[in-house]
């Protein structure tokens, strides 16, 4: 390093040898310094953590969703930083092997989101697994949510009797432009986690333990930003790619009562037994123009989502949680009637059926050719009836002025399987009806 190092011109610590200055610093001069070059006197970090290539640590690796129950995870727990969705065909051939395959990934699910150490082979062969998160994994927060396409119930695996009513190939809305390499799929998995890297290794660990019954057909992964918490202990919805913080009308998760009926199919749906205790996935893979966004008014932006951009509050202003009120603005002079969310949720008599559970992260892809950011919205919504869910909701969206500044490229609707009890597998129950319906 030298003192005309393009890199180091400016700093004030130019041609000193790094360790030796921070060691020799005094104790009172220290603190400041030392943050500003290492990063390792910042809030949170602990003090000795000065070198530049050290791990990041956290205090969340610990963190594990229990396995068994009826309802699987990663639906109505908290969504984390990091998220992403890869589909895949199904390249098992009959029914046999597509039992083999759910075994297989309920397997490698249970060991992922639980966390356990990884068997160590004889150095001739492959390592068991990729090494990127060492010998030994943290379960890291990491829900893997396994769902299943219309594509499943064809004629390959004797599936056709017991399909999920509503479950039926995403068809186009009028501003989407598809890109059929980045739609549907057999299958989806949705991979949460505190940090990227347990998604990806919990990814190769899946693809390295399913040879020749399961291939990636697309995947996109997502992040939200990370937020210190506040002092008085409220909780603020993250922001999206827009600016604006995405989630913030969503239905309650934790109100039980309310999730059963939003959220997860039982015997008040006109679906298969089997099928109680899962739910409708809808995904969409949303382009946002960012630099055409950034260059609108504000209150125009405003005007389109029909919130305030800093605080999230409805247009009359208030606090983020605050409902919006339509009843006295039934011309829409302070939320507009096309709004984002009025459209979303009117809410007038009846639109509570179209609620749905949205559980969004942004993306940010690299850049298009004509130099433009290619980022956007994972969007991710659960429900347990499709129609007056997702489709409903997309429907009354459709020509709405965010269109301007979105445009969707992919998705697809999958049907997520209920939970797995001990000794049991995902879609162990969907086999059986199959099973059943050939028998009878
Ligand atoms: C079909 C469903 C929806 C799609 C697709 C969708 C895309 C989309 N949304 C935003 C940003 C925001 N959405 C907000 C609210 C909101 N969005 C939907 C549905 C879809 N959004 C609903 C049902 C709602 C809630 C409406 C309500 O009950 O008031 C908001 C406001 C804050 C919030 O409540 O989350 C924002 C911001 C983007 C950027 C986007 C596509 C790229
Ligand atoms: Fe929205």
């Amino acid at each position: 390093m030298s003192k005309h190092d393009p890199q180091t011109q400016g700093c004030p610590f130019a041609g000193l040898d790094r360790r030796r200055f921070l060691q020799g610093l005094g104790a009172a001069g220290a603190g400041i310094a030392a943050a500003s070059l290492s990063g390792g006197a910042l809030a949170g970090q602990p003090a000795h953590a000065a070198e530049v290539a050290d791990a990041p640590t956290s205090a969340t690796t610990g963190q594990a969703y229990p396995w068994h129950g009826d309802k699987q995870q990663g639906i109505t727990t908290p969504r984390p930083a990091v998220g992403m969705l890869v589909a895949f065909d199904v390249l098992a051939r009959d029914r046999d092997g597509l039992e083999q395959l759910l075994r297989t990934l309920s397997e490698r699910i249970a060991f992922l989101t639980q966390g356990g150490s990884y068997e160590q082979r004889d150095p001739r062969y492959p390592p068991v697994d990729s090494g990127i998160l060492g010998p030994t994994i943290d379960p890291d927060g990491l829900t893997i949510t396994l769902s299943v396409g219309a594509s499943l119930f064809d004629e390959r695996f004797g599936l056709a009797d017991v399909k999920p009513r509503q479950l039926e190939r995403m068809t186009a809305f009028p501003n989407d432009a598809l890109d059929a390499a980045r739609c549907h799929g057999d299958i989806s998995l949705q991979f949460c986690a505190n940090s990227e890297g347990t998604t990806i290794h919990a990814l190769r660990d899946i693809i390295k333990n399913t040879p020749g019954l399961l291939m990636v057909r697309w995947k996109q992964e997502g992040s939200v930003p990370v937020m210190a918490p506040r002092p008085d202990g409220e909780t603020e919805s993250a922001r999206n790619f827009l600016g604006f913080r995405d989630g913030t009308a969503n239905p309650p998760a934790d109100d039980r009562t309310l999730m059963q009926q939003l959220v997860w199919v039982d015997r008040s749906n006109d679906e298969p037994a089997w099928a109680h205790n899962g739910s409708y996935q809808a995904v969409r893979l949303i382009r946002n123009f960012v630099e055409r966004w950034d260059r609108t008014p504000l209150q125009e932006q405003e005007a389109i989502f029909g919130r305030r951009r800093d605080s999230g509050s409805p247009m009359h202003g208030g606090v983020e949680h605050d409902l919006p009120q339509y009843a006295g603005d039934p011309d829409g002079s302070v939320t507009p009637l096309d709004s984002h969310i009025r459209l979303a949720n009117p809410r007038t008599h009846g639109s509570e059926r179209n609620l749905i559970l949205r559980r969004p992260f942004n993306y940010s892809n690299g850049v298009e050719a004509n130099g433009q950011l290619d980022m956007g919205l994972l969007f991710i919504a659960y429900q347990a009836d499709l129609q007056a869910g997702f489709i409903t909701v997309q429907k009354r969206l459709d020509g709405e002025p965010l269109e301007e500044y979105i445009k969707p490229i992919g998705g697809g609707y999958f049907f997520t399987l209920p939970g797995v009890q001990a000794g049991d597998y995902l879609g162990s129950g969907m086999l059986a009806a199959a099973d059943a319906t050939r028998d009878a």
